[in-house]
């Protein structure tokens, strides 16, 4: 569905962002998107959504180039910014003047996913706070329908029973034909939500596995003392004792942990990505 070859971008010259850029996306699931502050997951974003241009190499998505913003394809794409702007006019204003861009954008499921987040329908936008605002822009992403769904920080400025209902309406919208990637620093806020992870690190994509693939090679444990003779790839101690990631070696299940799998393929690239190859 979205298809990224050798892409080479920079902002500034000799400054390059991201060099032989390479990810491949299906439809039907929930990519998280993670990677460090300036990592460029919101610039990747963009040029999926055609907001932004390669200089080099390709980005397709639905087979079109996203750079030459065909309608055809601005119509099955949607972006949830992390910063936004909305003008002041009432919901049902905002609704009747953007929802004829979005063929397939469901009126009665646009305020029935208000009614979820419990926003007032009567106010003029800019009168509501960040995260009302907030919830009223995932609410139209969400009922346009679109092939490709893209939220860039969704959960940032979301109380916390919010990120709760932000998780079940999400789960919900998800069908075979829809390529749904967020982009998050709040790993727990895509718990249980997300079923594959793409990490972007050092110009480039590091890591794009599915989440069963990930607890099928490592297992995730907290140990109360570290063993030479374990398999261990990364461990984390604290008070608590060690949250380590190890190699799943007796094919054992375990719970994935987002955030030490993020740590332990940062700090042990290699022979994490050598288990999956
Ligand atoms: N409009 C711009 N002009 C110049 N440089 C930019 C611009 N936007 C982003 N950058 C730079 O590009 C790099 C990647 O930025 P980007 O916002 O894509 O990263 P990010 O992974 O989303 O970061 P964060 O996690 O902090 O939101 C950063 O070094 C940033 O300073």
């Amino acid at each position: 569905m979205i298809h990224i070859q050798s892409l080479k971008f920079s902002y500034r010259q000799n400054r390059p962002l991201f060099e032989d850029l390479n990810l491949h996306l299906e439809a039907g699931h929930i990519y998280g998107l993670l990677g460090k502050n300036g990592a460029g997951k919101s610039t990747l974003l963009k040029q999926i959504a055609g907001l932004l241009f390669p200089d080099g190499g390709t980005c397709k998505v639905l087979n079109y180039t996203s750079a030459q913003r065909q309608p055809a394809l601005l119509r099955e794409v949607f972006l949830v910014p992390e910063e936004f702007f909305l003008p002041k006019v009432s919901i049902h204003t905002y609704v009747k003047s953007y929802a004829p861009f979005y063929p397939r954008f469901d009126e009665q499921a646009f305020y029935s996913y208000l009614k979820e987040f419990a926003i007032p329908q009567d106010q003029q936008l800019t009168n509501m706070s960040y995260g009302q605002k907030k919830k009223v822009i995932i609410s139209f992403a969400l009922a346009t329908n679109t092939k490709v769904l893209i939220m860039d920080e969704p959960t940032n400025g979301l109380d916390i029973p919010s990120k709760s209902q932000f998780r079940k309406v999400i789960a919900a919208a998800v069908t075979d034909d829809k390529c749904i990637v967020i982009s998050t620093h709040q790993v727990r806020d895509l718990d249980n939500l997300i079923d594959s992870i793409v990490i972007i690190d050092d110009h480039k994509i590091i890591f794009n596995q599915s989440v069963g693939s990930v607890t099928d090679k490592l297992s995730f444990k907290l140990l109360t003392q570290l063993d030479d003779r374990l398999p261990v790839l990364y461990a984390d101690s604290n008070l608590r004792g060690h949250a380590v990631v190890m190699k799943n070696v007796n094919m054992e299940q375990s719970r994935i942990d987002m955030e030490l799998l993020f740590n332990a393929i940062l700090s042990n690239r290699q022979s994490i990505q050598e288990l999956f190859n």
